[in-house]
């Protein structure tokens, strides 16, 4: 019989963790691997919760196994390295994001795309090559192999730089490969939550035009004023949009639920991109004509790869770019997948892990 969460590795550990499609989050005792040679041990002090995460513990995508500890923005400290480890030292501020492991020689592997690697191992919700359960950041430590894990210029806090892990190389990734990583573009950022507004700051720092699109006019003061978008497009307003048609060179749409994206096309010039990043589980209807009618194109982004991430990190330090948080205490962690699942967040929760995390 295989043994239990809490015996089949030395190391113990706690966390807190969805038991079933409920998503409600409670204490839960298990164990990490001996600290190898290849691997850092992190002491966990923050971790984001990214939408992908209420998608997981409620079983959006139909791919949930429990019990799950969730969590993949991941902030803490070293406390441990193997032998043959050259980028950490014990007491250094370290980061973890979506994956702890890919193949390392698969084409994909080899242009820095782990992201994309067919072998690629997720921080949770996936089993690692020993066989054993992964399980994410909200817990007390986590053991890593040192390709994956990321470090932090010490001018950003911890706990607004740990979404940067998710939310921030999930937006910098295509804004660079699909041309927005450079001044003079207008890009249009759909949905302004965790995702979104992380974009909206990159965008600015990249010299972009920014237009927030957005369904709630309550957003428009701080998208504006406090997060430096140029300017506001109510989505369900017809005569904003129409005003708007074909002055966008790209849309990077964040949004978490289906929605149309008829309008959203409309909004693009000729040779315009609409580029997916949200993740709803039901599929799309993608209305051709719109396509047809100006060379459109319509893509996809998942997250990055770990030398891109490091890049965004560092970019973020000499840009002072982190997330807006509200910082949350562990036991606090299903009211605010309950505000997040509303929308009712600015803009993005991070749970203060090292201070707060208890299992009676
Ligand atoms: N591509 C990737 O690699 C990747 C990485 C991280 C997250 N995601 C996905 O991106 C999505 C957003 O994640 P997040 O953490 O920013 O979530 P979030 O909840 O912080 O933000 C989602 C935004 O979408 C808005 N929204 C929700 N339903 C809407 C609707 N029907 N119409 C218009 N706007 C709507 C919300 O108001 C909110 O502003 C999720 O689906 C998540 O799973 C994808
Ligand atoms: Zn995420
Ligand atoms: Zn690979």
């Amino acid at each position: 019989m295989s043994k239990s969460p809490e015996e089949e590795h030395p190391q113990k550990a706690v966390g807190w963790a969805a038991r079933d499609p409920s998503g409600f989050l409670s204490p839960f005792k298990f164990s990490r691997r001996a600290n190898g040679d290849n691997d850092v041990t992190i002491r966990i002090l923050y971790c984001g919760i990214c939408h992908s995460d209420l998608h997981c513990i409620r079983n959006d995508w139909a791919s949930s196994v429990y019990p799950m500890v969730p969590g993949h923005e991941i902030a803490g400290v070293v406390t441990e390295v193997g032998c043959y480890v050259t980028k950490f030292k014990v007491g250094d501020k370290a980061g973890l994001g979506c994956f702890v492991g890919s193949c390392r020689s698969c084409d994909n592997c080899a242009q820095d795309l782990e992201n994309y690697c067919q072998k690629n191992i997720l921080t949770y919700n996936s089993v690692y090559y020993d066989g054993s359960v992964n399980y994410g950041g909200f817990s007390d430590i986590i053991v890593v192999d040192q390709h994956f894990v990321i470090s932090f210029p010490d001018n950003l806090l911890l706990e607004a730089a740990a979404p940067l892990l998710c939310a921030g190389i999930t937006v910098y990734s295509p804004m660079k490969y699909f041309g927005f990583g450079e001044p003079g573009k207008h890009l249009g950022v759909v949905g302004l939550g965790g995702l979104g507004h992380m974009a909206v700051k990159f965008g600015k720092a990249f010299g972009l035009k920014i237009t927030v699109i957005s369904t709630s006019a309550s957003k428009e003061k701080e998208a504006l004023e406090r997060l430096g978008a140029d300017s506001f497009l109510i989505s369900r307003d017809p005569d904003q949009m129409q005003a708007a048609i074909g002055t966008m060179d790209g849309i990077l749409d964040t949004v978490s639920a289906n929605h149309s994206l008829q309008p959203l096309l409309g909004l693009l010039k000729t040779n315009g991109k609409l580029i997916m990043v949200g993740a709803p589980d039901k599929p799309f209807e993608v209305p051709v004509f719109p396509l047809l009618m100006g060379r459109k194109l319509v893509a996809g982004s998942g997250t990055g790869g770990l030398k891109e991430t490091q890049e965004m990190v560092d970019f973020a330090g000499k840009h002072n770019i982190t997330a807006d948080v509200e910082v949350v205490s562990m036991d606090y962690v299903n009211t605010a997948m309950e505000r997040l699942a509303k929308g009712d967040i600015k803009y993005r929760f991070v749970v203060d892990v090292g201070n707060t995390l208890t299992v009676s």
